[in-house]
């Protein structure tokens, strides 16, 4: 079964702009679990333009799913992580200025340093993930450092998921199986939507987990959140 795990970035981005508490993120997070969503998950950055990091202290102790943090493992993220013990810790090498992902790691040549935030994670009992471009050589590199799963960088695929959808996912089924031959487990995540999820689902059945944000929050307004995220399970398979 691949789960889905809601990224709530955006909701915290309409609450930020007028600086109230509309949306309130904590009830909306409660919400999308009561809705159907099997994890959360929430990408601090340290401008803070979204999620906060007092956010995600707050939401720890209310969630009943799976908590997944992302970011890079800077100290204030680490700090964090140790902290809140999130059931999940993804790790993303995006800058302080990034608008919003763009890459996955080079896991050759940050080898020793994830391979040390790894053993730290796991010290906290905090399961791991790397996001990672899909090519197989990061993939072999991401397995080095001993994480448990990988963030398969899903936007290539989605850009060119339109126009021809078996050259956009033919790479990451190649990254998927090289991952699953060497016992990672796999998630992917970035730009995934309605359209394009139920394909790389199905040629990638053994995912773990998605995580979507941006574009199931832009659906949201159209057809609310609790039929939003039915539609999403409903293109996961979930019995729903
Ligand atoms: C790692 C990843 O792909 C997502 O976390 C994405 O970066 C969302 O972040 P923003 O909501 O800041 O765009
Ligand atoms: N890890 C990807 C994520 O959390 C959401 O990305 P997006 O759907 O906002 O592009």
């Amino acid at each position: 079964m691949t789960k889905l795990s809601v990224n709530i970035n955006k909701l915290a981005t309409l609450r930020n702009a007028r600086g109230g508490n509309n949306p309130d993120l904590v009830k909306a997070a409660l919400d999308c679990e009561r809705f159907g969503t099997q994890g959360i998950t929430v990408h601090p950055r340290p401008d803070e333009r979204h999620i906060r990091y007092q956010d995600v202290l707050d939401l720890k102790p209310v969630l009943s799913t799976e908590f997944n943090i992302e970011g890079r493992p800077d100290e204030r993220f680490m700090r964090l992580v140790e902290e809140v013990r999130p059931a999940q810790a993804t790790l993303v090498p995006d800058g302080p200025d990034a608008i919003t992902s763009n890459a996955g790691w080079d896991t050759l040549t940050h080898q020793h340093y994830l391979q040390d935030i790894i053993r730290q994670l796991k010290r906290w009992d905090v399961r791991t993930s790397i996001f990672v471009d899909a090519d197989e050589r990061m993939v072999e590199g991401a397995a080095e450092t001993g994480t448990d799963r990988i963030e398969l960088y899903t936007e290539p695929y989605a850009q060119l998921y339109p126009s021809n959808p078996a050259q956009a996912v033919a790479p990451f089924v190649k990254a998927a199986e090289r991952a699953k031959a060497l016992g990672l487990g796999l998630n992917a995540g970035h730009d995934l939507d309605l359209h394009n999820l139920k394909f790389l689902q199905e040629q990638i059945p053994y995912l773990m987990e998605v995580s979507i944000g941006h574009a199931l929050i832009c659906d949201a307004l159209y057809f609310g959140l609790e039929n939003t995220i039915q539609l999403y399970l409903r293109q996961l398979n979930s019995s729903v």
